[in-house]
């Protein structure tokens, strides 16, 4: 079976980029399933492209295979786009998905209903020996719950409701979630690259 090594130590994410690839019948290996120690890559980047950039090209450094990365968050028009590129560490450092969580309710208290757009946005970056690097990048448009639910997903999913639908992301099945999804947007545009490894 053919393999892609995620540039991720988050298991949310590694979890979705595992689902999408076994259709294509590869094997997704994050950070968190290779059994040597790779470094933490600092997201210096004022950009979710350099972000991602950062991660693919330093773990493909490491590797010297091509390596995918997602550089991923929440942009919210009320808090003028954040929590944005720092969508992890928003509530500090130890990047608690309750706490920040917490943090953006309290933010949007008052907020009303018609100003409470917000979206999803996945950059993925490939990093190649010797090449380019290839960036995609996907989007899903939505507002932010007043309230926190449902269990399924990671990060922000409990308090965001997808357009078109009544309930939070965390409310839906992760299938229907990975139809829909920011990432599932960005990974489509992967076809060729996918088909030509
Ligand atoms: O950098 P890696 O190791 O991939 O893991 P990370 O969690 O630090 O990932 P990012 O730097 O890309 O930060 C993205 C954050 O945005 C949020 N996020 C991204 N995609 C999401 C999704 O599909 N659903 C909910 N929250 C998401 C979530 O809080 C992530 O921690
Ligand atoms: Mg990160």
């Amino acid at each position: 079976m053919k393999q892609i090594v995620i540039a991720t130590k988050n298991k949310g994410k590694a979890n979705e980029f595992k689902s999408f690839f076994s259709k294509e019948n590869i094997e997704a290996l994050s950070l968190l399933d290779l059994n040597f120690e790779l470094p933490d890559v600092e997201e210096t980047g004022q950009t979710f492209e350099e972000n991602a950039a950062l991660k693919a090209e330093e773990i493909c450094h490491l590797l010297k295979k091509p390596v995918l990365s997602d550089d991923s968050g929440l942009v919210i028009d009320a808090l003028n786009g954040r929590p944005g590129i720092y969508s992890a560490r928003y509530a500090g450092e130890e990047k608690d998905d309750k706490a920040n969580v917490q943090k953006v309710l309290e933010e949007m208290e008052n907020v009303p209903e018609n100003q409470r757009t917000a979206r999803f946005v996945c950059v993925l970056a490939i990093a190649r020996p010797g090449e380019n690097t290839i960036f995609k990048k996907g989007f899903c448009e939505g507002k932010i719950a007043t309230s926190a639910t449902g269990e399924y997903g990671f990060g922000y999913d409990p308090i965001f409701i997808p357009d078109g639908y009544s309930r939070t992301m965390a409310e839906l099945q992760p299938d229907e979630k990975n139809r829909i999804s920011h990432r599932k947007n960005a990974i489509d545009q992967l076809e060729e690259w996918i088909h030509s490894m």
